[in-house]
């Protein structure tokens, strides 16, 4: 198995690359779509999150007000350090069921946002940091519906591009074309992945 740590900033173009790497013939294991999984309804991750945050953070259907928990923890460090510390062991530990459950000759790639932050570059064979400037991010973001304070309030949250860049094997430049990025990943597999395989 080959392991590929997937990250970048919000924004950064992290679910192209990992769409691009599916493509290809890539399992992916994504760290925003285990963190959903963690925190459905019924769930002991759910009530934990309640337990500390209280009812408001609960929609009237009794799932997660996702924007009422992201305007809690991204105006407050330590509330967001405390959402951290209930969400991140219950994703790590998905994941690592979902690694194990790959086929052994699997080319895999999780896509971690918070890689860096988390100190988890040494886990994987080659670490893969999607990289754009924070205003092309800001604007992508915006395009996608998300307030510009808000987004910026997210970047304000995550590592830089360059503590990314000191710990990437690969940096993709996505700061040009859609067109662009998918030749890098193309470039990428054929360069570092297929050779790796053996
Ligand atoms: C706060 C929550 C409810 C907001 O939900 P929302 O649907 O608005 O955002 P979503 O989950 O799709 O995340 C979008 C992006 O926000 C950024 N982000 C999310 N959580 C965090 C965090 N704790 N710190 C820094 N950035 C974060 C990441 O870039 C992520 O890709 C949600 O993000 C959450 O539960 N976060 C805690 C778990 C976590 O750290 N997830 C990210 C990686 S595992
Ligand atoms: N090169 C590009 N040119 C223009 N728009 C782009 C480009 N790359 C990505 N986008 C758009 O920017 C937004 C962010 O891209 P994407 O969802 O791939 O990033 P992400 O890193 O996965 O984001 P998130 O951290 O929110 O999960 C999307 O709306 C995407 O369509």
């Amino acid at each position: 198995m080959l392991r590929i740590g997937l990250t970048g900033g919000i924004g950064s173009g992290k679910s192209t690359v990992s769409g691009l790497l599916v493509e290809r013939g890539a399992v992916l294991v994504d760290a925003d779509r285990i963190a959903r999984e963690v925190l459905e309804p019924g769930t002991p991750g759910l009530a934990a999150v309640v337990a500390e945050f209280g009812d408001g953070v609960l929609s009237a259907d009794g799932s997660l007000d996702r924007a009422a928990l992201a305007a809690i923890v991204f105006s407050d460090e330590s509330a967001r350090r405390r959402l951290d510390a209930l969400v991140h062991p219950l994703v790590r530990q998905r994941s690592v069921e979902l690694v194990a459950a790959a086929p052994d000759d699997a080319v895999l790639v999780n896509d971690v946002p918070l890689l860096v932050e988390t100190g988890q570059a040494g886990s994987y064979d080659l670490v893969v940091v999607v990289a754009a400037e924070r205003e092309t991010r800001v604007a992508r973001l915006v395009g996608r519906g998300l307030a510009e304070a808000d987004a910026r309030a997210r970047i304000a949250a995550q590592a830089t591009d360059e503590q990314r860049r000191a710990v990437a094997d690969v940096v993709l430049d996505n700061s040009g074309t859609p067109e662009q990025l998918a030749e890098q990943v193309d470039r990428f597999w054929a360069e570092r992945v297929e050779p790796a395989r053996g």
